[in-house]
């Protein structure tokens, strides 16, 4: 609600509930369309394609590419691929659905007194809406744990940037903690070396190879600074260490590629046929970058890899799921909330 001509949202005063406040916490992630026909893939393509976090290209220049070219074909190719992995239980996108059941679990888990709500960079429900839930359910002070283990602008900076942008409307702020990315903190390693484990148990063959395949950025942004691949190694190198595996059975890869400039390399396809064409029949592919199965990784990885790997030769592909909403992942976005939210406690 805004008030008159003030530029603040208008909040009819009243006495903090309860009356000391709480702490909430907001879940967020990337987000994905809202169904997979071309307008709505177009409003999201389109709102993930104009933050400048994400394409640094001056507006002048991307925008006429953006609108005539991107927005004009893309939506029909990614939305039949979103069609290929849509939860049709729910009519939703898998990030929505399991974005979702992470928020119900870490509420569960952090108890009645600890609001918790989930909020999407693009598209619904957005981060603005997850905050004015919590501040809705008294929350002075909120932690924001943005979903991603390894730090990018492209990511972690970008949901920070949205999460200040609704403050910025507001006459009565709460304090805010940002939670920092985790790439190798022990209880995140501890859970994709559980999840590794308990997928190769349940398999006939013992792969070869482990491909761990992170989403890919443009090169230039990392020599910009983006320390990105530094955090995706420090990940790769504790997982090797936890599982017990030698370096040289562990690839670190980058897939995702969008548009005609390198991104970091080496890329996930080229690795994984290469590996078949040399002879290794049998490898496993994780994505730790990934809190959350989605697009990329159920149809990129599961689904296209898969036949790209079997096609070159290979024999047998295992597909490590995302740590999702198991109790390892509700036991680590607890132990997270749960540090942050010390800093937040009143004396
Ligand atoms: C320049 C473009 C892109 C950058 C930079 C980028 C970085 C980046 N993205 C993720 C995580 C996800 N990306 C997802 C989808 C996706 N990413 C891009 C482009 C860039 N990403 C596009 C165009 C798309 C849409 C899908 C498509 O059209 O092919 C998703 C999945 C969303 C879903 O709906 O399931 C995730 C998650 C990271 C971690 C990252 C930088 C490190
Ligand atoms: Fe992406
Ligand atoms: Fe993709």
């Amino acid at each position: 609600m805004s008030g008159g001509l003030s530029p603040f949202i208008h909040h009819p005063p009243h006495e903090p509930v309860p009356p000391n406040g709480r702490i909430g916490v907001l879940l967020i992630n990337l987000g994905t369309p809202s169904g997979t026909d071309y307008f709505s893939v177009r409003r999201y393509l389109g709102e993930f394609l104009s933050d400048r976090r994400v394409i640094e290209m001056t507006p002048w220049l991307w925008k006429p590419i953006l609108h005539g070219m991107v927005l004009a074909t893309r939506p029909f190719r990614s939305g039949a691929n979103y069609a290929r992995i849509w939860d049709r239980t729910h009519n939703a996108s898998p990030l929505t659905v399991i974005t979702r059941a992470q928020a119900e679990g870490l509420a569960k888990e952090l108890g009645p007194q600890t609001p918790v709500s989930w909020g999407m960079r693009y598209g619904t429900p957005s981060i603005s809406q997850g905050l004015d839930s919590l501040l809705a359910q008294g929350c002075d002070r909120i932690v924001c744990l943005p979903m991603y283990p390894q730090y990018s602008a492209t990511t972690t900076a970008t949901a920070n940037d949205q999460v200040f942008r609704h403050l910025m409307r507001l006459r009565c702020q709460p304090a805010i903690v940002t939670v920092l990315p985790f790439a190798d903190d022990p209880a995140y390693i501890g859970a994709l070396a559980q999840s590794v484990r308990a997928c190769w148990s349940r398999l006939s063959f013992t792969p070869q190879r482990l491909v761990v395949s992170f989403h890919g950025l443009p090169k230039s942004y990392v020599t910009a600074g983006d320390p990105y691949p530094r955090e995706c190694a420090l990940t790769v190198k504790a997982l090797s260490a936890v599982l017990d595996m030698p370096p040289q059975q562990v690839l670190l890869t980058y897939q995702s590629r969008f548009g005609p400039a390198e991104w970091l390399q080496p890329y996930t396809l080229p690795t994984v046929t290469a590996l078949a064409q040399q002879g290794i029949k049998d490898i496993a592919v994780i994505a730790p970058g990934f809190m959350t199965d989605c697009i990329e990784t159920l149809d990129e990885l599961d689904h296209e890899l898969r036949e790209a790997f079997l096609q070159a030769g290979g024999k047998n592909f295992a597909y490590v799921p995302c740590l999702n909403a198991t109790p390892q992942a509700i036991g680590l976005l607890a132990g997270l909330s749960r540090q942050a939210m010390r800093g937040l406690e009143r004396p």
